[in-house]
């Protein structure tokens, strides 16, 4: 027989031990079949050979019936013995060479790794895919170390991408962080994770159906995400910074002739403000802060701006709902982390939302994406935040910064000041366009944010484009309400503001640009 091709989307390892005990262990591999596992590995530590091999008749018998591969973890012989589809080995276990003169070629064999070293190994040894681990901390054994998302990718970077072998993540796999694993981890190869492994998250679950569907949506979501940002941004494809300069008339017009209408979970100070900003760019947009209505609006906008600068417990479920909806259908998130550091309260929604969704567009001042940079383990400056407003310039390099996080994070980071920084890892520029008058009222960073978000709607494939024409815009739109006679301080400013923003031509956008490559 040849080998079966493979779909490791969803990998359940078994454990008798961690199985929920309303049920029994051929009864969670059933359930959790119908639920969209792909994969199955048989992992017990507590059978002798001959009780794993009886199990392992009965599992396979189940597989089987749902033409699902069965895998056997560490023992090649009971693979051989039942006949089952592959076997899965560890570092520590029989060497990968061996299992595949014992296997044959027509088995499926797996091999764990930790190191970028462990996986460039697996490919001369003959593997056909490798799970790569400890991700996060687990309950089901003792890791050696966690690696993260980050650690992840260096491991999938080590495999070119062309290379036919398969990869899968292990190790405290939930649903509520397999999306932000699998977007995250993607490596600037383009290589992104094929699979999710999991253990407890299914056998231990009370549904090991609900939760096999659950993660699986939650692997389909991380990997779409993951792969529309490498369609649209790996470097071969990005425009080079003359070229989005060049483009941004032409940005202008069509987001006023689009109107693109945009989700707002904004807050109480700047609702208003921001709406209008929106309407007088040209764009559209709806402020609904309700979780119930995230689906539906996930269907008709065209991007979202999630801003936690007035938090309550209703806004932050809208925001995880609006993020995740938006992700499903591929409409660009642009988070404001307003006050990202103030707070406990603001800290851990960050950190919230970063886990649960992917980000396309993080807009912040030097507090702010400092607080990211931190939560995240970007090895970034920091700088005090005392409430929502930075302190001082921020940083000595802030465009170094700018671009650790957004390499970090896989998005676009527009860091907001004096002078304004925009990198999507590869691409930075300095912005130094503006009025002071900017940061005497409230809500004009907010305002940035929906204009970005505007612009993201019209330029779907290059949020680097779109950040850096949200900001030019509104600081263009600061210079000439800065420039009238009739504005005689912040109050007059605000209002002439929101003309200048109606005002502005796209020549001007051409024209009047102070901005550099860093
Ligand atoms: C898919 C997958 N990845 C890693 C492992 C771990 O295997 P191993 O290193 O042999 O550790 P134990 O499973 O023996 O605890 C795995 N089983 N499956
Ligand atoms: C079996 C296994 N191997 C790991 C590795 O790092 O190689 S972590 C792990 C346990 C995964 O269990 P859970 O999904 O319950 O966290």
């Amino acid at each position: 027989m040849s080998k079966p091709i493979v779909d490791y989307s969803l990998y359940l390892v078994t454990d008798s031990g961690l199985n929920h005990p309303s049920r029994t262990l051929l009864q969670s591999v059933e359930d959790s079949i119908r639920g969209g596992v792909t994969l199955v590995q048989l992992r017990e530590k507590e059978l002798d050979t001959e009780a794993f091999t009886a199990l392992a008749r009965q599992v396979h018998a189940v597989t089987k019936k749902y033409n699902v591969p069965l895998l056997i973890n560490d023992n090649i012989d009971v693979a051989l013995a039942i006949d089952a589809e592959g076997a899965h080995v560890g570092q520590d276990d029989i060497t990968c060479v061996e299992a595949r003169r014992l296997l044959g070629p027509n088995k499926i064999l797996g091999i764990s790794t930790g190191t970028p070293q462990e996986a460039q190994k697996a490919l001369a040894d003959g593997a056909d895919y490798i799970g790569i681990g400890t991700c996060f901390m687990t309950q089901t054994k003792t890791p050696k170390r966690t690696l993260g998302p980050i650690g992840v990718r260096a491991i999938l970077e080590a495999i070119p991408a062309d290379h036919p072998m398969r990869t899968v993540v292990i190790g405290g796999i939930k649903h509520d962080n397999t999306r932000r694993t699998v977007s995250h981890s993607a490596g600037a190869n383009g290589r992104v994770l094929d699979g999710i492994a999991v253990v407890t998250g299914i056998v231990g679950a009370v549904d090991a159906k609900v939760a096999s569907e659950q993660l699986l949506s939650e692997f389909k979501a991380g990997y779409e995400s993951a792969s529309h940002y490498f369609k649209g941004e790996n470097s071969a494809a990005r425009a080079s910074i003359e070229d989005v300069l060049k483009s941004f008339p032409q940005l202008l017009s069509t987001l006023r002739e689009k109107s693109p209408l945009t989700h707002h979970i904004s807050n109480y100070v700047v609702m208003n403000d921001t709406a209008n900003a929106t309407l007088a760019l040209g764009g559209s947009p709806i402020m609904a802060p309700s979780a119930d209505e995230a689906e539906d609006l996930s269907k008709v906008v065209s991007s979202v701006v999630l801003n936690i600068g007035t938090l309550t417990q209703s806004f932050v479920e809208c925001m995880l709902a609006a993020g995740k909806h938006a992700n499903a259908q591929g409409k660009a998130v642009v988070f404001d982390p307003v006050g990202a550091g103030a707070t406990k309260l603001r800290e851990t929604t960050t950190s919230n939302i970063l886990n649960a969704m992917h980000v396309d567009i993080i807009k912040g001042n030097p507090g702010e994406i400092s607080t990211i940079a931190n939560l995240t383990g970007c090895t970034a400056e920091s700088i005090a935040m005392r409430g929502v407003d930075s302190l001082g310039d921020g940083f000595s390099n802030p465009a170094a910064v700018v671009q650790a996080v957004a390499k970090r994070e896989n998005c676009v980071v527009a860091m907001t000041g004096k002078v304004d920084y925009v990198s999507d890892g590869v691409r930075t520029v300095a912005i130094n366009n503006g009025h002071p008058y900017q940061g005497r009222i409230t809500g004009s960073g907010c305002m940035i944010a929906s204009a970005i978000a505007s612009f993201a709607a019209i330029s779907p494939n290059d949020h680097f484009a779109a950040a850096v024409a949200g900001i030019l815009a509104l600081n263009l739109a600061g210079e000439h309400a800065g420039a009238r006679d009739d504005v005689r301080g912040p109050g007059t400013f605000r209002a002439a503001f929101i003309d200048e923003m109606a005002n502005l031509t796209p020549e001007q956008m051409l024209t009047e640009a102070r901005i550099k490559t860093v």
